[in-house]
Protein backbone atom coordinates (compact mmCIF):
# COMPACT_ATOMS: atom_id res chain seq x y z
CA UNK A 1 0.00 0.00 0.00
CA UNK A 2 2.81 2.42 0.70
CA UNK A 3 4.18 1.71 -2.78
CA UNK A 4 0.64 2.26 -4.36
CA UNK A 5 0.48 5.25 -2.63
CA UNK A 6 3.62 6.49 -3.01
CA UNK A 7 3.79 6.05 -7.29
CA UNK A 8 0.49 7.54 -7.53
CA UNK A 9 1.60 10.52 -5.53
CA UNK A 10 -0.84 10.49 -2.98
CA UNK A 11 1.50 9.17 -0.17
CA UNK A 12 1.91 12.46 1.17
CA UNK A 13 -1.54 13.41 1.37
CA UNK A 14 -2.90 14.43 4.75
CA UNK A 15 -5.01 11.39 6.40
CA UNK A 16 -6.67 10.53 10.02
CA UNK A 17 -6.90 7.35 11.33
CA UNK A 18 -8.61 6.21 14.79
CA UNK A 19 -7.81 3.18 16.65
CA UNK A 20 -11.29 1.62 18.64
CA UNK A 21 -12.31 -1.92 20.01
CA UNK A 22 -16.27 -2.13 19.12
CA UNK A 23 -16.78 -4.94 22.34
CA UNK A 24 -15.32 -5.36 25.90
CA UNK A 25 -13.29 -8.06 26.69
CA UNK A 26 -14.62 -10.69 29.28
CA UNK A 27 -18.02 -9.39 29.12
CA UNK A 28 -16.42 -6.33 31.57
CA UNK A 29 -18.15 -2.86 32.01
CA UNK A 30 -14.87 -1.61 31.49
CA UNK A 31 -11.19 -1.55 30.01
CA UNK A 32 -8.05 -0.58 31.04
CA UNK A 33 -6.44 0.60 28.20
CA UNK A 34 -2.61 -0.32 28.42
CA UNK A 35 -0.07 -0.16 25.04
CA UNK A 36 1.25 2.93 24.65
CA UNK A 37 4.74 3.14 26.00
CA UNK A 38 5.79 0.31 23.75
CA UNK A 39 3.97 2.04 21.15
CA UNK A 40 6.57 5.61 21.69
CA UNK A 41 9.55 3.43 21.85
CA UNK A 42 8.40 2.11 18.12
CA UNK A 43 7.56 4.79 17.00
CA UNK A 44 10.75 6.46 18.03
CA UNK A 45 12.72 3.68 16.24
CA UNK A 46 10.78 3.45 13.21
CA UNK A 47 13.09 3.29 10.10
CA UNK A 48 14.26 0.77 7.77
CA UNK A 49 17.70 -0.49 8.49
CA UNK A 50 20.24 -1.32 5.48
CA UNK A 51 19.75 -4.90 6.38
CA UNK A 52 15.54 -4.48 6.11
CA UNK A 53 16.18 -2.52 2.86
CA UNK A 54 18.51 -5.24 1.34
CA UNK A 55 15.62 -8.35 2.46
CA UNK A 56 12.82 -5.81 0.94
CA UNK A 57 15.17 -5.55 -2.30
CA UNK A 58 16.38 -8.98 -2.91
CA UNK A 59 13.88 -11.70 -1.39
CA UNK A 60 10.35 -9.32 -1.62
CA UNK A 61 11.29 -7.57 -4.51
CA UNK A 62 10.21 -4.30 -4.40
CA UNK A 63 12.40 -2.23 -7.02
CA UNK A 64 15.18 -0.03 -6.29
CA UNK A 65 13.35 3.27 -6.53
CA UNK A 66 10.87 2.34 -3.72
CA UNK A 67 13.86 1.23 -1.55
CA UNK A 68 15.07 4.29 -1.94
CA UNK A 69 12.38 6.11 -0.86
CA UNK A 70 12.25 3.72 2.22
CA UNK A 71 15.19 4.58 3.30
CA UNK A 72 14.63 8.42 3.43
CA UNK A 73 11.26 7.20 5.44
CA UNK A 74 10.61 9.29 8.53
CA UNK A 75 7.53 9.03 10.48
CA UNK A 76 6.59 12.78 10.70
CA UNK A 77 2.56 12.00 11.35
CA UNK A 78 1.15 13.50 14.95
CA UNK A 79 -0.21 10.84 17.02
CA UNK A 80 -2.74 11.35 20.00
CA UNK A 81 -4.12 8.39 22.34
CA UNK A 82 -5.03 8.45 26.17
CA UNK A 83 -3.08 7.93 28.77
CA UNK A 84 -1.77 4.26 29.99
CA UNK A 85 -4.14 3.46 32.88
CA UNK A 86 -7.46 4.74 31.53
CA UNK A 87 -10.95 3.00 31.67
CA UNK A 88 -12.11 2.98 28.47
CA UNK A 89 -14.59 2.02 26.66
CA UNK A 90 -15.78 0.64 23.28
CA UNK A 91 -16.38 2.28 20.21
CA UNK A 92 -14.38 5.12 21.47
CA UNK A 93 -10.86 6.32 19.47
CA UNK A 94 -8.05 5.32 21.50
CA UNK A 95 -5.82 6.55 19.14
CA UNK A 96 -5.69 9.00 16.35
CA UNK A 97 -2.92 8.92 13.96
CA UNK A 98 -2.56 12.31 11.48
CA UNK A 99 -0.36 13.09 8.85
CA UNK A 100 0.88 11.50 5.78
CA UNK A 101 -1.39 9.02 4.64
CA UNK A 102 1.58 6.97 3.80
CA UNK A 103 3.07 7.17 7.63
CA UNK A 104 -0.52 6.39 9.28
CA UNK A 105 -0.41 3.40 6.91
CA UNK A 106 2.68 2.25 8.04
CA UNK A 107 2.04 1.36 12.03
CA UNK A 108 -1.66 -0.22 11.69
CA UNK A 109 -1.08 -3.25 12.72
CA UNK A 110 1.87 -2.26 15.16
CA UNK A 111 -0.04 -0.19 17.29
CA UNK A 112 -3.43 -3.10 17.26
CA UNK A 113 -0.82 -5.74 18.10
CA UNK A 114 0.14 -3.30 21.50
CA UNK A 115 -2.79 -2.02 22.57
CA UNK A 116 -4.91 -5.29 21.77
CA UNK A 117 -3.22 -7.61 23.65
CA UNK A 118 -1.90 -5.33 26.48
CA UNK A 119 -5.05 -3.41 26.76
CA UNK A 120 -6.64 -6.89 27.57
CA UNK A 121 -3.95 -8.25 29.81
CA UNK A 122 -4.32 -4.59 32.09
CA UNK A 123 -8.15 -5.40 32.16
CA UNK A 124 -8.00 -8.78 33.10
CA UNK A 125 -6.12 -8.37 36.07
CA UNK A 126 -8.20 -5.03 37.06
CA UNK A 127 -11.24 -7.76 36.57
CA UNK A 128 -9.07 -9.82 39.42
CA UNK A 129 -8.26 -7.23 41.44
CA UNK A 130 -11.83 -5.79 41.57
CA UNK A 131 -12.52 -9.64 43.43
CA UNK A 132 -9.77 -9.74 45.77
CA UNK A 133 -10.29 -6.44 47.33
CA UNK A 134 -6.92 -5.87 49.39
CA UNK A 135 -5.26 -9.10 48.83
CA UNK A 136 -1.82 -9.55 47.00
CA UNK A 137 -1.99 -10.38 43.96
CA UNK A 138 1.17 -12.20 42.10
CA UNK A 139 1.71 -12.17 38.58
CA UNK A 140 2.97 -15.58 37.77
CA UNK A 141 2.48 -16.22 33.63
CA UNK A 142 5.55 -16.27 32.72
CA UNK A 143 5.98 -19.62 31.75
CA UNK A 144 2.55 -20.07 29.71
CA UNK A 145 2.46 -16.45 28.18
CA UNK A 146 2.71 -16.73 24.24
CA UNK A 147 6.25 -16.53 24.07
CA UNK A 148 8.70 -14.38 26.10
CA UNK A 149 7.35 -10.36 24.83
CA UNK A 150 4.24 -11.62 25.70
CA UNK A 151 5.51 -12.37 29.48
CA UNK A 152 7.78 -8.92 29.62
CA UNK A 153 4.66 -7.03 28.10
CA UNK A 154 1.83 -8.84 29.84
CA UNK A 155 3.23 -8.63 33.35
CA UNK A 156 3.56 -4.99 32.95
CA UNK A 157 -0.11 -4.17 32.27
CA UNK A 158 -1.29 -6.63 34.74
CA UNK A 159 0.99 -4.62 37.46
CA UNK A 160 -1.25 -1.35 35.82
CA UNK A 161 -4.41 -3.28 36.15
CA UNK A 162 -3.98 -3.75 39.79
CA UNK A 163 -1.51 -7.04 40.77
CA UNK A 164 1.38 -6.41 43.20
CA UNK A 165 4.51 -8.02 41.87
CA UNK A 166 5.77 -10.59 39.71
CA UNK A 167 8.01 -13.65 40.07
CA UNK A 168 9.74 -12.55 36.18
CA UNK A 169 12.71 -10.89 37.04
CA UNK A 170 13.43 -9.19 33.77
CA UNK A 171 10.16 -7.43 34.11
CA UNK A 172 10.71 -6.01 37.50
CA UNK A 173 14.39 -4.84 36.14
CA UNK A 174 12.86 -3.39 33.11
CA UNK A 175 9.88 -1.65 34.14
CA UNK A 176 10.21 -1.37 37.68
CA UNK A 177 7.66 -3.50 39.30
CA UNK A 178 8.08 -5.24 42.55
CA UNK A 179 9.33 -8.75 42.03
CA UNK A 180 8.03 -11.52 44.39
CA UNK A 181 8.00 -15.21 44.57
CA UNK A 182 8.12 -18.62 46.56
CA UNK A 183 9.90 -21.64 45.20
CA UNK A 184 9.19 -24.81 43.29
CA UNK A 185 8.23 -28.47 43.99
CA UNK A 186 11.52 -29.57 42.58
CA UNK A 187 13.29 -27.98 45.13
CA UNK A 188 11.23 -30.00 47.73
CA UNK A 189 12.30 -33.09 45.29
CA UNK A 190 16.04 -32.13 45.27
CA UNK A 191 15.94 -33.04 48.67
CA UNK A 192 13.22 -35.68 48.45
CA UNK A 193 12.01 -34.70 51.96
CA UNK A 194 10.25 -31.24 53.31
CA UNK A 195 12.41 -30.95 56.27
CA UNK A 196 15.90 -30.70 54.74
CA UNK A 197 14.32 -28.63 51.03
CA UNK A 198 12.89 -26.30 54.09
CA UNK A 199 16.17 -25.66 56.06
CA UNK A 200 18.16 -25.54 53.01
CA UNK A 201 16.06 -22.46 51.50
CA UNK A 202 15.72 -21.07 55.14
CA UNK A 203 19.61 -21.02 55.49
CA UNK A 204 20.11 -19.57 51.87
CA UNK A 205 16.84 -16.95 51.91
CA UNK A 206 16.07 -14.38 54.81
CA UNK A 207 12.26 -13.76 53.61
CA UNK A 208 10.88 -17.45 52.94
CA UNK A 209 7.39 -18.60 51.82
CA UNK A 210 7.26 -22.66 51.71
CA UNK A 211 5.91 -24.97 49.56
CA UNK A 212 3.72 -27.19 51.63
CA UNK A 213 1.99 -29.72 49.25
CA UNK A 214 4.96 -31.89 47.17
CA UNK A 215 4.14 -34.51 49.58
CA UNK A 216 1.25 -34.05 52.17
CA UNK A 217 0.39 -30.65 52.35
CA UNK A 218 -1.11 -30.79 56.38
CA UNK A 219 0.52 -33.89 57.40
CA UNK A 220 3.89 -33.31 56.43
CA UNK A 221 3.99 -29.54 54.47
CA UNK A 222 2.87 -27.02 57.29
CA UNK A 223 4.14 -29.08 60.11
CA UNK A 224 7.83 -29.22 58.15
CA UNK A 225 7.22 -25.29 57.52
CA UNK A 226 6.33 -24.89 61.49
CA UNK A 227 9.24 -26.88 62.71
CA UNK A 228 12.09 -25.10 60.42
CA UNK A 229 10.56 -21.54 61.12
CA UNK A 230 11.01 -22.52 65.24
CA UNK A 231 14.18 -23.72 64.56
CA UNK A 232 15.49 -20.98 62.74
CA UNK A 233 13.67 -17.99 64.69
CA UNK A 234 14.94 -14.64 64.04
CA UNK A 235 17.23 -15.87 61.09
CA UNK A 236 15.04 -15.62 58.91
CA UNK A 237 11.31 -13.93 58.00
CA UNK A 238 9.20 -16.30 58.20
CA UNK A 239 6.19 -14.92 55.63
CA UNK A 240 4.11 -18.41 55.00
CA UNK A 241 3.10 -20.99 53.05
CA UNK A 242 2.13 -21.85 49.62
CA UNK A 243 -0.58 -24.45 48.30
CA UNK A 244 -0.64 -25.35 45.08
CA UNK A 245 -3.17 -28.35 44.85
CA UNK A 246 -6.13 -30.19 46.38
CA UNK A 247 -8.81 -28.43 47.62
CA UNK A 248 -7.69 -24.94 48.91
CA UNK A 249 -10.98 -24.21 50.64
CA UNK A 250 -10.76 -26.70 52.74
CA UNK A 251 -6.57 -26.96 53.13
CA UNK A 252 -6.27 -23.74 53.26
CA UNK A 253 -8.62 -23.39 56.84
CA UNK A 254 -6.62 -26.59 58.15
CA UNK A 255 -3.41 -24.62 56.90
CA UNK A 256 -4.62 -21.35 59.16
CA UNK A 257 -5.21 -23.59 62.21
CA UNK A 258 -2.27 -25.11 62.10
CA UNK A 259 -0.16 -21.53 61.78
CA UNK A 260 -2.52 -20.04 64.39
CA UNK A 261 -2.07 -22.76 66.51
CA UNK A 262 1.29 -22.96 66.42
CA UNK A 263 1.61 -19.23 67.04
CA UNK A 264 2.47 -18.13 63.47
CA UNK A 265 -0.47 -15.66 63.42
CA UNK A 266 1.06 -13.06 60.69
CA UNK A 267 1.99 -16.25 58.65
CA UNK A 268 0.19 -15.16 55.58
CA UNK A 269 -1.06 -18.50 53.43
CA UNK A 270 -0.48 -18.28 49.55
CA UNK A 271 -1.99 -19.95 46.91
CA UNK A 272 -1.71 -20.68 43.10
CA UNK A 273 -3.22 -22.81 40.65
CA UNK A 274 -4.94 -22.52 37.36
CA UNK A 275 -6.55 -19.57 39.27
CA UNK A 276 -8.75 -16.79 37.69
CA UNK A 277 -11.50 -14.32 39.01
CA UNK A 278 -14.61 -17.03 39.14
CA UNK A 279 -12.32 -19.66 41.21
CA UNK A 280 -10.87 -16.68 43.57
CA UNK A 281 -14.24 -15.37 44.11
CA UNK A 282 -15.68 -19.06 44.46
CA UNK A 283 -12.92 -19.55 47.06
CA UNK A 284 -14.04 -16.44 48.86
CA UNK A 285 -17.25 -17.59 49.30
CA UNK A 286 -16.48 -20.90 50.86
CA UNK A 287 -14.49 -19.13 53.61
CA UNK A 288 -10.73 -20.10 51.86
CA UNK A 289 -8.23 -18.83 54.36
CA UNK A 290 -5.98 -17.01 51.52
CA UNK A 291 -4.10 -13.59 51.40
CA UNK A 292 -2.01 -13.83 48.45
CA UNK A 293 -2.96 -15.21 45.16
CA UNK A 294 -0.21 -16.37 42.03
CA UNK A 295 -2.15 -15.96 39.10
CA UNK A 296 -0.39 -17.31 35.76
CA UNK A 297 -1.78 -19.02 32.48
CA UNK A 298 -5.20 -17.44 32.93
CA UNK A 299 -3.96 -13.97 33.55
CA UNK A 300 -1.03 -13.86 30.98
CA UNK A 301 -2.81 -15.39 28.07
CA UNK A 302 -6.54 -13.98 28.89
CA UNK A 303 -7.57 -17.48 29.00
CA UNK A 304 -12.05 -16.91 28.32
CA UNK A 305 -10.82 -13.80 25.16
CA UNK A 306 -7.59 -14.16 24.14
CA UNK A 307 -8.19 -11.64 21.64
CA UNK A 308 -9.20 -7.83 21.59
CA UNK A 309 -10.69 -6.72 18.37
CA UNK A 310 -9.38 -3.19 18.07
CA UNK A 311 -9.70 -1.91 14.56
CA UNK A 312 -7.72 1.18 12.96
CA UNK A 313 -10.10 3.04 10.66
CA UNK A 314 -9.50 5.91 8.09
CA UNK A 315 -11.95 8.49 9.28
CA UNK A 316 -10.46 11.67 7.16
CA UNK A 317 -8.27 12.07 3.92
CA UNK A 318 -7.36 14.79 1.92
CA UNK A 319 -8.70 15.33 -0.95
CA UNK A 320 -6.95 16.38 -5.13
CA UNK A 321 -7.31 19.86 -3.68
CA UNK A 322 -6.17 19.64 -0.73
CA UNK A 323 -9.51 19.60 1.23
CA UNK A 324 -10.20 17.00 4.17
CA UNK A 325 -12.70 15.14 3.57
CA UNK A 326 -14.55 12.62 6.12
CA UNK A 327 -14.83 8.98 5.13
CA UNK A 328 -16.57 6.15 6.82
CA UNK A 329 -16.44 2.02 6.49
CA UNK A 330 -20.25 0.79 5.67
CA UNK A 331 -21.46 -2.14 6.92
CA UNK A 332 -24.86 -4.30 7.19
CA UNK A 333 -23.77 -4.69 10.23
CA UNK A 334 -24.54 -1.15 12.28
CA UNK A 335 -21.73 -2.03 14.46
CA UNK A 336 -19.52 -2.21 11.94
CA UNK A 337 -20.10 0.94 10.82
CA UNK A 338 -17.51 3.06 11.66
CA UNK A 339 -18.07 6.60 12.34
CA UNK A 340 -16.68 9.40 10.24
CA UNK A 341 -14.29 12.59 11.24
CA UNK A 342 -11.48 13.53 13.88
CA UNK A 343 -12.75 12.93 16.92
CA UNK A 344 -12.00 13.99 20.94
CA UNK A 345 -13.41 11.55 23.52
CA UNK A 346 -14.86 13.86 26.71
CA UNK A 347 -15.15 12.16 29.84
CA UNK A 348 -17.84 13.62 31.38
CA UNK A 349 -18.28 13.59 35.20
CA UNK A 350 -20.73 15.19 37.65
CA UNK A 351 -19.12 18.58 38.93
CA UNK A 352 -20.42 17.77 42.53
CA UNK A 353 -18.73 14.07 43.41
CA UNK A 354 -16.71 13.66 40.27
CA UNK A 355 -18.76 10.60 39.46
CA UNK A 356 -18.97 9.43 35.62
CA UNK A 357 -21.75 10.41 33.72
CA UNK A 358 -20.57 8.37 30.51
CA UNK A 359 -18.44 9.46 27.31
CA UNK A 360 -19.27 12.26 25.10
CA UNK A 361 -17.44 11.63 21.28
CA UNK A 362 -17.39 15.31 19.38
CA UNK A 363 -16.15 15.96 16.23
CA UNK A 364 -12.48 18.18 16.48
CA UNK A 365 -13.90 21.58 16.72
CA UNK A 366 -16.38 21.08 19.43
CA UNK A 367 -15.96 21.77 22.95
CA UNK A 368 -18.74 20.77 25.13
CA UNK A 369 -17.10 22.72 27.98
CA UNK A 370 -18.88 25.88 26.86
CA UNK A 371 -22.20 24.35 26.79
CA UNK A 372 -24.50 24.95 29.73
CA UNK A 373 -26.53 21.87 28.86
CA UNK A 374 -25.22 18.55 27.34
CA UNK A 375 -27.62 16.71 25.40
CA UNK A 376 -26.47 13.19 25.58
CA UNK A 377 -28.05 10.18 23.81
CA UNK A 378 -27.33 6.48 22.34
CA UNK A 379 -26.05 6.14 19.27
CA UNK A 380 -27.95 3.68 18.06
CA UNK A 381 -31.43 3.84 20.63
CA UNK A 382 -31.41 7.40 19.89
CA UNK A 383 -34.44 7.71 22.49
CA UNK A 384 -32.40 6.67 25.51
CA UNK A 385 -30.97 10.20 26.06
CA UNK A 386 -30.27 12.67 29.00
CA UNK A 387 -29.65 16.38 29.28
CA UNK A 388 -26.98 17.29 31.66
CA UNK A 389 -25.93 20.51 33.62
CA UNK A 390 -23.49 21.16 36.34
CA UNK A 391 -21.20 18.34 34.44
CA UNK A 392 -17.38 18.40 33.48
CA UNK A 393 -15.81 17.68 30.46
CA UNK A 394 -12.42 15.94 30.17
CA UNK A 395 -10.41 15.29 26.88
CA UNK A 396 -8.91 12.03 26.87
CA UNK A 397 -6.98 12.37 23.64
CA UNK A 398 -3.69 14.14 24.51
CA UNK A 399 -0.68 14.81 21.46
CA UNK A 400 2.10 11.91 22.22
CA UNK A 401 3.85 12.73 19.21
CA UNK A 402 3.37 16.34 17.02
CA UNK A 403 4.55 15.50 13.55
CA UNK A 404 6.98 12.89 14.41
CA UNK A 405 8.46 14.89 17.71
CA UNK A 406 7.36 13.14 20.91
CA UNK A 407 5.99 15.51 23.13
CA UNK A 408 4.11 13.80 26.07
CA UNK A 409 6.60 12.79 28.93
CA UNK A 410 5.39 9.06 29.74
CA UNK A 411 4.53 8.72 34.00
CA UNK A 412 5.89 6.40 35.80
CA UNK A 413 4.44 2.58 36.03
CA UNK A 414 3.30 3.52 39.24
CA UNK A 415 1.62 6.73 38.36
CA UNK A 416 -0.11 5.08 35.48
CA UNK A 417 -1.08 2.19 38.21
CA UNK A 418 -2.41 4.73 40.31
CA UNK A 419 -3.89 6.56 37.86
CA UNK A 420 -6.12 2.98 36.58
CA UNK A 421 -7.07 3.06 40.45
CA UNK A 422 -8.11 6.03 40.69
CA UNK A 423 -9.82 6.44 37.11
CA UNK A 424 -11.71 2.95 38.48
CA UNK A 425 -12.98 4.99 41.56
CA UNK A 426 -14.79 7.86 39.23
CA UNK A 427 -16.85 5.27 38.04
CA UNK A 428 -20.11 3.90 39.67
CA UNK A 429 -20.23 0.72 40.96
CA UNK A 430 -22.92 -1.15 38.17
CA UNK A 431 -20.32 -0.57 36.00
CA UNK A 432 -17.73 -2.02 37.47
CA UNK A 433 -19.40 -5.47 39.03
CA UNK A 434 -17.66 -8.49 37.43
CA UNK A 435 -20.83 -10.35 36.30
CA UNK A 436 -23.65 -8.28 33.65
CA UNK A 437 -22.52 -4.93 34.40
CA UNK A 438 -24.63 -2.01 33.23
CA UNK A 439 -23.59 -0.35 29.82
CA UNK A 440 -21.13 2.93 30.07
CA UNK A 441 -23.23 5.62 27.82
CA UNK A 442 -20.67 6.14 25.01
CA UNK A 443 -22.53 8.86 22.85
CA UNK A 444 -22.39 10.95 20.05
CA UNK A 445 -22.66 14.69 19.90
CA UNK A 446 -25.79 15.80 17.99
CA UNK A 447 -23.40 17.23 15.39
CA UNK A 448 -20.78 13.98 14.76
CA UNK A 449 -24.03 12.16 14.61
CA UNK A 450 -25.66 14.27 11.76
CA UNK A 451 -22.20 14.06 10.14
CA UNK A 452 -22.32 10.35 9.83
CA UNK A 453 -25.65 10.10 9.03
CA UNK A 454 -25.19 12.56 6.08
CA UNK A 455 -22.31 11.04 4.74
CA UNK A 456 -24.08 7.45 4.59
CA UNK A 457 -27.08 8.68 2.99
CA UNK A 458 -24.85 10.90 0.25
CA UNK A 459 -23.07 7.20 -0.40
CA UNK A 460 -25.98 5.22 -0.64
CA UNK A 461 -27.65 7.91 -3.05
CA UNK A 462 -24.36 7.71 -5.46
CA UNK A 463 -24.22 4.04 -5.50
CA UNK A 464 -27.99 3.95 -6.00
N1 LIG B 1 -12.50 -25.25 46.93
C1 LIG B 1 -12.41 -25.03 45.63
N2 LIG B 1 -13.44 -24.54 44.95
C2 LIG B 1 -13.38 -24.31 43.65
N3 LIG B 1 -12.28 -24.53 42.91
C3 LIG B 1 -11.20 -25.03 43.53
C4 LIG B 1 -11.20 -25.29 44.91
N4 LIG B 1 -9.98 -25.75 45.23
C5 LIG B 1 -9.24 -25.78 44.11
N5 LIG B 1 -9.96 -25.34 43.08
C6 LIG B 1 -9.57 -25.21 41.68
O1 LIG B 1 -9.84 -26.46 41.08
C7 LIG B 1 -8.84 -26.80 40.12
C8 LIG B 1 -8.18 -28.10 40.55
O2 LIG B 1 -7.41 -28.52 39.49
P1 LIG B 1 -6.64 -29.89 39.47
O3 LIG B 1 -7.60 -30.98 39.78
O4 LIG B 1 -5.87 -29.93 38.19
O5 LIG B 1 -5.62 -29.63 40.63
P2 LIG B 1 -5.09 -30.60 41.70
O6 LIG B 1 -5.35 -32.00 41.36
O7 LIG B 1 -5.58 -30.11 42.99
O8 LIG B 1 -3.56 -30.26 41.61
P3 LIG B 1 -2.44 -30.61 40.54
O9 LIG B 1 -2.03 -29.26 40.00
O10 LIG B 1 -1.38 -31.25 41.35
O11 LIG B 1 -3.02 -31.50 39.49
C9 LIG B 1 -7.88 -25.63 40.08
O12 LIG B 1 -8.26 -24.76 39.05
C10 LIG B 1 -8.09 -24.95 41.42
O13 LIG B 1 -7.79 -23.57 41.38
O1 LIG C 1 -1.51 -22.30 37.58
P1 LIG C 1 -1.12 -20.96 37.06
O2 LIG C 1 -2.16 -19.92 37.31
O3 LIG C 1 -0.62 -21.00 35.66
O4 LIG C 1 0.10 -20.43 38.00
C1 LIG C 1 1.42 -20.73 37.86
C2 LIG C 1 1.64 -22.18 38.13
O5 LIG C 1 2.89 -22.50 37.69
C3 LIG C 1 3.46 -23.41 38.59
O6 LIG C 1 3.06 -24.69 38.31
P2 LIG C 1 3.91 -25.66 37.37
O7 LIG C 1 4.31 -25.00 36.09
O8 LIG C 1 5.01 -26.22 38.17
O9 LIG C 1 2.89 -26.77 37.01
P3 LIG C 1 1.77 -27.52 37.86
O10 LIG C 1 0.51 -26.97 37.28
O11 LIG C 1 2.01 -28.96 37.55
O12 LIG C 1 1.99 -27.21 39.31
C4 LIG C 1 2.92 -22.93 39.91
O13 LIG C 1 3.06 -23.89 40.88
C5 LIG C 1 1.52 -22.53 39.59
O14 LIG C 1 0.63 -23.56 39.81
O1 LIG D 1 5.96 -19.71 43.52
C1 LIG D 1 6.39 -18.90 42.69
O2 LIG D 1 7.10 -17.95 43.00
C2 LIG D 1 6.05 -19.08 41.23
C3 LIG D 1 5.40 -20.17 40.78
C4 LIG D 1 5.11 -20.26 39.46
C5 LIG D 1 5.45 -19.25 38.59
N1 LIG D 1 6.09 -18.20 39.05
C6 LIG D 1 6.38 -18.12 40.36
Amino acid sequence: MMETYWRKGIDQRKAIFEVYFRKLPFENGYAIFAGLQRIINYINNLHFTENDLEYLETEVGYNADFIDYLRNFKFTATLRAVSEGEVVFNNEPLIQVEGPLVDCQLVETALLNMVNYQTLIATKAARMRSVVNNDTLLEFGTRRAQETDAALWGTRAAYIGGFDATSNVRAGKIFGIPVSGTHAHALVQAYRNDYEAFKAYAETHRDCVFLVDTFDTLKSGVPTAIRVAKEMGDKINFVGVRIDSGDMAYISKRVREQLDEAGFTDAKIFASNDLDEKTITNLKMQGAKIDSWGVGTKLITAFDQPALGAVYKMVAIEDENGIMEDTIKISSNAEKVSTPGKKQVWRITRKSDGKSEGDYIALWDENPRLEKELYMFHPQYTYINKTLQDFDARPILQDIFVQGKQVYISPTIDEIKKYAHDNLDSLWEEYKRDLNPQEYPVDLSQKCYDNKMKIIHDIHGKIN
